[in-house]
């Protein structure tokens, strides 16, 4: 597979969580079935696989080009790291964050590229990055960032449906001209070295609205709603995992679920490999204030009066102050003290992420 050595496939005797699988050709068409197998998805779990998406080419092209960029010389990634302030655009060397309550230090290495970036290159909205990623903004990044806009853009435009919102309404929350968090991010985990004690993505619901992960090696595992114990979800070849993250559980008072997530280091033989990943993130306008749209929505406003506690959906941040706390809360040079990791650190999770090996 291209940017990639061959790898022994996800064993066969781990359990795993089975995703439904949803055929983007058939949403598109409109086919009732599978919309309404969509919206379970969306709806109970938060995560499903993507079938017939067309986007395989520009995902190989984005693998490649990670290839090349964490390939590049120290010297030329640093000046282009995440900046102190918490945003996370640009390069991310090992160790950056935190990964625990006690403030142990990651191990993976990552660039992310924002999407206003690559859409308004040579012109630099939120960051600079390494010259592999400047010379493939046109040919690489902005294929695949238009792809995958594209397909977040699909799925908000059905839940404004099954919601009874005017078409536009989530995309209105989710505009690409108005300056926003979205981003492409590719991650390289160098294989484990304590692989029972080791944890790549500490356990977190996604910030924004959507979220298209391309996963080559299992490590991806969720904690399924009644189930006490973390299931790893399969690669499946050709298949984007999707999920949905933070604002649109507040947009929509809880209906859409933002589910708990992590990664671990690889099942098995898989575990002596490199792990590489590519996720794109859909976020909302920095702007948007992260609170029920009940005005737009019976169905919303429905769903808050019937909430144990309906004041939660509204949080008094925007999209923009949303990410920054949470970015802010995982950089090692921002630790303080276990308490305030987790309150700061906090998304939508019914659960507390502590000692969940
Ligand atoms: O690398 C992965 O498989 C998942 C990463 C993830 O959950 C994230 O970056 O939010
Ligand atoms: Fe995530």
């Amino acid at each position: 597979m291209s940017g990639l050595i061959k790898f022994p496939a996800f064993p066969a005797d781990v359990p795993t969580h089975p995703l439904l699988v949803i055929d983007y050709a058939l949403l598109k068409a409109g086919d009732q079935e599978e919309l309404d197998k969509f919206w379970k998805a969306a709806t109970e779990l938060g995560f499903w696989y993507l079938k017939n998406h067309g986007i395989d080419d520009e995902v190989n092209a984005m693998f490649d080009l990670g290839a090349q960029t964490f390939a590049l010389p120290t010297e030329e990634k640093m000046p282009h790291h995440y900046k102190a302030d918490g945003s996370s655009f640009g390069y991310k060397s090992v160790g950056t964050n935190v990964i625990d309550e006690k403030g142990t230090r990651d191990t993976t290495e990552a660039m992310d590229v924002a999407q206003d970036d690559v859409l308004a290159y040579p012109e630099a909205v939120h960051h600079t990055y390494p010259v592999t990623v400047r010379e493939n903004m046109d040919a690489v990044l902005r294929p695949f960032v238009e792809k995958s806009m594209d397909i977040n853009m699909t799925f908000l435009s059905i839940m404004d449906d099954r919601l009874g919102m005017p078409q536009g309404t989530l995309a209105s929350f989710n505009k690409p001209e108005d300056v926003n968090g979205s981003t492409v991010r590719l991650i390289r985990a160098a294989p484990a070295l304590n692989p029972d004690a080791q944890t790549f993505v500490t356990a977190h619901t996604d910030f924004g609205s959507l979220t298209l992960l391309h996963n080559r090696l299992g490590g991806l595992q969720v904690l399924v709603p009644g189930v006490e114990t973390w299931q790893y979800v399969k690669p499946l070849e050709g298949h984007i995992i999707c999920n949905i993250g933070d604002a649109l559980h507040f947009f929509t008072g809880g209906i859409l679920r933002s589910n708990i997530h992590r990664v671990i280091p690889p099942p098995k033989e898989q575990v002596k490999l490199e792990r590489w990943s590519l996720v794109f993130f859909t976020r909302p306008n920095f702007d948007a204030p992260l609170r029920p749209l009940s005005q737009y929505s019976g169905t919303i406003s429905d769903a808050v009066a019937g909430a144990a506690d309906p004041k939660k959906f509204d949080t008094g941040f925007t999209a923009g102050e949303w990410l920054a706390r949470r970015n802010a809360a995982t950089r090692a040079t921002k630790y303080k003290d276990s308490n305030t990791w987790k309150a700061e650190f906090k998304g939508t999770e019914d659960r507390e992420i502590l000692g969940e090996n």
